[in-house]
């Protein structure tokens, strides 16, 4: 089972750039959380302040009953040890081959026997579906393989956490789709707590248990996908709907006046309106609850989605029946 972790009040700044203030939410264990926000809103420095690789000027993030903003190096690298991270690129050595690579953490941080290192790899790269890969260097294979080569690798040392950084970026949409299948496989099987950062709007809507949203340095919202997926906060509307109009503009936001005027022209919402928003300004874009994405077959579900499916079949059935 995977480790809850609980953000209190954290702020991170770069000497007078303050990236994020005041965040709070706490990622349940061993579900998917995933956390959305424009460009530069600060999501790859989340991860890396929750891994312990960036100070915050405040708050507290509590992971297995310790506060690891408090930690020194030392015991910070024992917490490490219970998170698997994978980067962007799938951050390979380019001169080692797969199974070199991905037996890399075991080599390094355990003193586990070759046989034993090798019963690992193997396994780890089965699941990834990289299985016959092991002799081929990152530079030879596909950018959706050494994704999932950086995910056997996360994968080795047995994690309570993954942290994914844009796993889906670069990627064609049928890898994209794959690989959200194995994301959602992985987390039935070894019930680790997941944090997926994504700027892919289809995997945000049908992936997560939980969705966030970072935008102007705070989290704007966190928590049940359903409720992310049927809210009527404007910023959460324009972004699942990957729209232009709305209060996110180019260089971040815009001015409100604009933002009135393009949904009025668009002959949507706009002050006054009552209706659901109570008169405010409402983001034009559907509220429809995406199906969620279901383990595949002969994966067992995890406990918790049973009681997921019937809290999202009652929201299904208000937003159809109107009520
Ligand atoms: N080590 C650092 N020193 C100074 N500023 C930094 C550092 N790391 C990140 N930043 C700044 O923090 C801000 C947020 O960066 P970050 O990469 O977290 O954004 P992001 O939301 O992940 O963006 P994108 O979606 O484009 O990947 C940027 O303005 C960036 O320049």
């Amino acid at each position: 089972m995977g480790v809850e972790i609980c953000v209190e009040g954290l702020t991170k700044s770069f000497g007078h750039q303050v990236i994020w203030q005041d965040v709070s939410l706490t990622l349940p264990a061993g579900e998917v959380s995933v956390m959305l926000g424009p460009s530069g809103t600060g999501k790859s420095v989340f991860l890396k302040t929750l891994v312990g690789l960036l100070k915050p000027e405040r708050g507290s993030i509590r992971i297995a009953g310790q506060d690891i903003t408090k930690l020194r190096e030392h015991d910070l690298y024992e917490v490490r040890k219970l998170f698997g991270v994978l980067f962007q690129d799938g951050a390979l050595f380019g001169s080692m081959n797969l199974y070199d690579n991905i037996a890399f953490p075991l080599r390094e941080h355990t003193r586990k026997s070759e046989s034993e290192i090798r019963r690992i790899v193997l396994e780890k790269m089965d699941m990834v579906g990289l299985i016959g890969a092991e002799e081929k260097l990152p530079g030879e294979i596909s950018g959706g393989m050494r994704k999932r080569a950086g995910l056997a690798r996360a994968l080795v040392l047995d994690p309570e956490i993954i942290l994914f950084d844009e796993p889906d970026s670069g990627l064609d949409p049928v890898r994209v789709a794959y690989l959200n299948q194995l994301i959602v496989d992985l987390n039935a099987q070894i019930d680790a707590t997941f944090l997926i950062v994504t700027h892919d709007i289809a995997s945000a809507r049908q992936v997560p248990d939980n969705i966030g949203l970072l935008f102007r340095r705070e989290l704007v919202m966190f928590g049940p996908r359903e409720k992310l997926l049927t809210s009527d906060e404007p910023v959460v509307r324009q972004f699942l709907n990957g729209r232009m109009q709305g209060p996110i503009g180019m260089a971040e936001e815009k001015d409100a006046a604009l933002v009135e005027q393009e949904l009025a022209q668009l002959g949507e919402g706009g002050r006054g309106g009552g209706g659901a928003t109570g008169g405010r300004t409402q983001t034009p874009g559907t509220q429809e609850m995406t199906p969620r994405l279901l383990p595949g077959p002969g994966i067992t579900r995890p406990p918790r989605w049973e009681a997921i499916a019937k809290r999202e079949a009652a929201l299904h059935g208000k937003a159809v029946t109107g009520a």
